[in-house]
């Protein structure tokens, strides 16, 4: 459906953000996994045709996105990082603007709003102005507005900063509810917004994709290479500097040490199942 080929985006006088990547993209919830800077905005800028990359190509259904980005938009929603609101306006009037300026008519708008504010469950808010809207309710008001037109591809950069722990589950559950029978394309540097509802993850470092598959396969990679071992507080700090350390947590009987190797790093380190954490830490330090 959505095909990003061997993309490169260069900034002006700027290392390369994105590095020759490529992602071949269909229905379901795909995580855009990685640290800050790890190109992911710039890869779904080009993704969503805001921005042209400096060399390689966009396809959507086989045509050329880039020469001709009209096909695409009308079938994309799209949440930028820094997704902006005019706080006077009430959500059902911030919604009516946006769908004129996609070019829906003022009647089908009408209903389309009224449906997407339940269903990001802001009804009861819809005639707040959105100035005092919590973070949380701001994102939902910002996935409403991708949704305006029915898009087959929902593209949402960092869609969970900010949002509380609570905020953050419900999104991603609504996320996940909309992948049923479109892509929806989510960044995020944090394991647990796609963890349980990405049907796939790419994980991206220095603009190019480290690791891609389903969290199924990306756990198979680091199986039997998880170990755990408690060592003494005084020797935390070096072992962690030697080890690829994927969590240590303080125990009243010393320092637990999560540790990636091939073979045991410790002699009284046990293996452990791995979790999506140790494959993404893995992927960003191989
Ligand atoms: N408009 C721009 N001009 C110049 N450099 C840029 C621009 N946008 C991004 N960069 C640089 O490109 C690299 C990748 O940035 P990008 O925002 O795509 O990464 P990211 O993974 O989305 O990170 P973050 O989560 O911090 O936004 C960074 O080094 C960033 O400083």
């Amino acid at each position: 459906m959505l095909e990003l080929l061997d993309i490169t985006k260069v900034y002006k006088g700027q290392k390369r953000a994105v590095d020759g990547l490529t992602l071949r993209l269909g229905p379901g919830l795909v995580g855009l996994l990685g640290p800050n800077g790890a190109g992911k905005s710039s890869l779904l800028r080009i993704a969503a045709t805001v921005t042209r990359p400096t060399s390689g190509s966009v396809r959507f259904d086989g045509a050329d996105a880039v020469a001709r980005p009209d096909g695409l938009r009308r079938a994309l929603g799209y949440l930028p990082q820094d997704f902006g609101v005019y706080p006077n306006l009430t959500a059902v009037e911030f919604l009516a603007y946006l769908a004129a300026v996609k070019g829906l008519s003022a009647r089908s708008a009408r209903s389309r709003i009224d449906e997407l504010l339940e269903l990001v469950n802001l009804a009861h808010a819809a005639r707040r102005p959105l100035g005092g809207y919590s973070g949380g309710m701001l994102r939902r008001v910002g996935i409403a507005q991708t949704l305006l037109a029915d898009p087959r591809v929902v593209i949402v950069d960092e869609p969970t900063a900010g949002l509380d722990p609570e905020e953050r589950v419900r999104f991603r559950n609504l996320l996940s509810d909309l992948a049923a029978d479109r892509l929806v394309l989510l960044s995020t540097h944090i394991v647990g917004d796609v963890e349980s509802v990405a049907s796939r993850i790419a994980v991206v470092k220095g603009g190019r994709v480290r690791l891609d598959g389903p969290p199924e396969e990306l756990l198979r990679g680091v199986a039997g290479h998880v170990w755990e071992a408690t060592v003494p507080p005084e020797a935390a700090a070096a072992l962690q500097q030697r080890l690829l350390t994927t969590r240590s947590v303080r125990t009243p009987a010393g320092v637990r040490l999560r540790v990636l190797a091939t073979s045991r790093p410790l002699a009284d380190a046990v293996p452990v199942a791995p979790d999506l954490e140790d494959a993404y830490v893995g992927a960003v330090h191989r």
